[in-house]
């Protein structure tokens, strides 16, 4: 599913009034409406009360409808309008008007007192203060406001967004609402689907408020959930070649778990062969844990990582083999950064680069520009602030940019690791992952994130298919294995074992609480 930004939701808002000609006031109409179906599954409506929370912009208009709807089937709607209700103008305006002819409790809020109780006695509270209209900090009467909400109990109903979560970003304007349901009109926008905000409107339900697709087919529109394309059937009369043929850079002393997560992730994801080229000295350690991969012992610097002298042989195998993934716990050893950079430069097939990997092309970036074949980064915040020279606090403020801009400027697929990956495709399209949980912040995820993903090219995927397949998969293990044992002290080990599980669901079918978590927004 597409999902839009800001002044995307605007534009299209614009060309359903102004093109295909369907009027502000049904568009409000089919908001309210879809809200309102939403609320009549969250309990009973008649004889219930409901507060209704209206700022001063068509969100508060499509409150209106639902305090409408809910008088309508019999409940007792209170309206509470945050302003000066004289500054409502268009369908908003309109469907106050309506309100007025009806018997119903319509009031602007000067100051929250009373707010608490009246809070207390209602069954259920609609939060159409904010929508994608909010354009600065929450604070005095709203903000007020918002912490009584949240402080109630109650269950709350947010329309398109929770109120003071940014529609661009899904971070926090000063403070937001906690909502139990969103109702999201049009398309989701990012702020629904990237944490903080993801978080705070619970389950997420979308209606088109009867858009015609043709709205969402513009190539303009370049953000989407992950629901990456399926996998090709198994060759039933493969052998291991069939299945890809991938290379390790990694390793060093002190770092034998990250080759070993991510060379034996390639063959736990279905990859059929995996070669790890790692430091002599430590290879004897890591065949004891992953005795199904192939060595390739190379020589070692004094601090023990891989020595520059290996470059000519690893370039001729890496340019035999599908693909090269370089990083993985290599250390910053000077010399070995280097070799990381010779690599990038001489290797011709498609190419990841990992941690420390990722660490020796800051030093330059042009080497990734100036590649022919694809290539694929996958850092995380501290890895994309070296390779943006941007802070982690202003990546984290917008990521979907951050990651666009940069895969569009290193025509790389970049992987911004965090909750809800992000990835970055050269032509611009992010994609925001769903799949994956928070067990998965530990040591060694990474890793196995760098096998997943080249054995899904392994199996036949393009690099950008097998990198969103991948991202996807991995996530899915994880959550695999929290369904076993919860998230605390999952680690990349558990992430490890649950890939052939995930591998088989994804065949297969995944269990209906999985799909519904992986197809993002349920129909409102
Ligand atoms: N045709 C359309 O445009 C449609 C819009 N819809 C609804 O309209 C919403 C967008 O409407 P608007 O653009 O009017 O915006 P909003 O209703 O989100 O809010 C805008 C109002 O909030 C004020 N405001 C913004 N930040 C504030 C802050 N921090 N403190 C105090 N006041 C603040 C603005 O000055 C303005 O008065 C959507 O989220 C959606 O709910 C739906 O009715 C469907 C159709
Ligand atoms: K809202």
């Amino acid at each position: 599913m597409k999902v839009s930004n800001v002044v995307q939701m605007r534009a299209m808002d614009r060309a359903a009034i102004d093109r295909y000609r369907i009027p502000e006031e049904i568009l409000m109409e089919n908001a309210g409406q879809a809200a309102f179906s939403v609320l009549g599954r969250m309990g009973p409506l008649a004889n219930r009360t409901f507060v209704i929370l209206c700022g001063l912009g068509n969100n508060g208009g499509d409150g209106f409808v639902v305090a409408r709807k809910i008088h309508s089937a019999g409940g007792v709607a209170k309206v509470r309008i945050l302003g000066d209700p004289a500054r409502f103008s268009g369908a908003a305006h309109l469907n106050l008007e309506i309100l007025r002819q009806l018997p119903m409790d319509i009031r602007q809020l000067d100051n929250s007192e009373g707010i608490c109780t009246e809070l207390a006695h209602c069954s259920t509270v609609i939060d159409a203060i904010f929508g994608t209209g909010l354009s600065r900090g929450v604070s005095g009467l709203h903000r007020e406001v918002i912490e009584a909400v949240n402080q109630c109990g109650k269950p709350v109903l947010s329309l398109d967004i929770p109120s003071g979560v940014q529609g661009d970003t899904g971070q926090i304007l000063g403070c937001a609402i906690r909502a139990e349901h969103t109702v999201t009109f049009g398309l989701p926008k990012i702020g629904n689907l990237l944490y903080p905000g993801f978080a705070l409107g619970g389950q997420l339900h979308v209606s088109h408020i009867s858009f015609p697709p043709e709205l969402y087919r513009s190539d303009d529109l370049k953000i989407a959930i992950n629901t990456p394309s399926p996998l090709p059937p198994r060759d039933q009369t493969g052998h291991k070649g069939s299945f890809g043929q991938a290379l390790f850079v990694a390793g060093a002393a002190g770092y034998l778990g990250a080759p070993c997560f991510a060379a034996l992730a390639y063959l736990k994801a279905g990859g059929g062969y995996s070669r790890l080229a790692a430091p002599a000295a430590i290879t004897p350690f890591i065949a004891m844990k992953g005795s199904e991969l192939v060595f390739l012992p190379q020589q070692a610097t004094d601090s023990g990582s891989i020595a520059l002298c290996n470059r000519d042989a690893l370039l001729q195998q890496a340019n035999a083999l599908d693909m090269t993934i370089l990083g993985p716990g290599l250390s910053l050893d000077p010399q070995t950064q280097q070799l990381v950079r010779e690599l990038t430069a001489g290797i011709d097939r498609p190419l990841l680069l990992d941690g420390d990997g990722i660490t020796a092309i800051c030093a330059n970036l042009d080497l990734v520009r100036q590649r022919q074949a694809p290539t694929v980064l996958t850092p995380h915040p501290g890895e994309m602030s070296r390779l943006t020279g941007k802070s982690v606090a202003e990546l984290e403020q917008n990521r979907i940019e951050a990651v666009q801009q940069a895969a569009i400027d290193l025509n790389a697929t970049i992987v911004l690791k965090g909750a809800h990956s992000l990835i970055g495709c050269p032509d611009g399209r992010v994609f925001i992952n769903l799949s994956g949980n928070s067990g998965m912040a530990s040591a060694g995820s990474g890793d196995v994130l760098t096998g997943t993903i080249a054995a899904m090219h392994g199996l036949g995927l393009n690099t950008e298919e097998a990198v969103c397949k991948g991202v996807f998969l991995h996530g899915a293990a994880g959550d695999l294995a929290a369904t076993a044992q919860g998230e605390d002290g999952m680690t990349a080990q558990d992430i490890l074992e649950h890939l052939p599980l995930a591998l088989k669901h994804e065949r297969q079918e995944w269990p209906a609480e999985f799909l519904r978590r992986y197809a993002g927004p349920c129909p409102a």
